[in-house]
């Protein structure tokens, strides 16, 4: 069975609780204590493979004085990043939290393959204040090649959810591939390591 972990990054009040309770219970709760990290855990079935799912919901912290992804960019095999769309501060952090992951991920898995994340512009429902533009969030999720959805933890399941299977299968590819590289190369330098012993052998005989 496959473990596949998540972690919700995001400002203060973006809505990362609701979205991530949205997705795992279908439900939407007003209120969610934030000053706690939580850690949820659930068994789900993509695409008919069973997998534990994980899920890190730090609690809140000023990404602008405090350098957020200490813990999580390690552990993480994907992220959700939330912004308000009624909310351009939130909009500013979410890019600095992108360009903290490309750099994290840079420094630890040397030339690896992007570690997928989801960008979601949260609460639609307050279109009406809207202060991000659903094509300024297209254009940084290009910039930073992720995933990107408009969603409303409020009033709809749907997005959430196909949101979180777009993300998780990238994840369950992403580790694949990950995994195939590292037997290409365990086998590669396997078979020079052949060919350097036998190969100097045979010279000499
Ligand atoms: N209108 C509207 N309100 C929302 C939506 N999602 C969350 N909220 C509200 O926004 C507030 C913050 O939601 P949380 O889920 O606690 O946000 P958070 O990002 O987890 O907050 P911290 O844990 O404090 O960082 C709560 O009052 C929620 O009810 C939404 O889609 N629409």
């Amino acid at each position: 069975m496959n473990d596949v972990k998540l972690a919700l990054l995001g400002s203060e009040g973006a809505g990362k609780s609701a979205v991530l309770v949205r997705f795992l219970t279908k439900r939407f709760i007003g209120e969610y204590a934030s000053n706690a990290n939580s850690l949820y855990q659930k068994r789900l079935s993509i695409d008919g493979r069973q997998l534990n799912l994980e899920v890190f919901d730090p609690c809140s912290q000023n990404v602008e004085t405090r350098c957020i992804l200490e813990e999580p960019v390690d552990w993480a095999d994907g992220f959700v990043v939330v912004y308000t769309i009624s909310d351009h501060m939130s909009f500013l952090n979410a890019k600095n939290i992108l360009q903290q992951i490309r750099e994290s991920r840079r420094e630890t898995c040397k030339g690896d393959m992007d570690v997928p994340v989801c960008l979601v512009g949260n609460k639609q429902d307050l279109c009406h204040s809207r202060q991000v533009s659903e094509e300024e969030g297209r254009s940084l999720a290009l910039e930073y090649r992720c995933i990107f959805q408009e969603v409303s933890a409020a009033e709809n399941y749907l997005d959430i959810a196909n949101l979180f299977t777009r993300l998780i299968r990238h994840v369950m590819e992403h580790m694949k591939h990950r995994s195939e590289r590292r037997r290409y190369s365990g086998s590669k330098s396997m078979a020079k390591l052949i060919n350097n012993m036998f190969g100097k052998r045979r010279k000499s005989v």
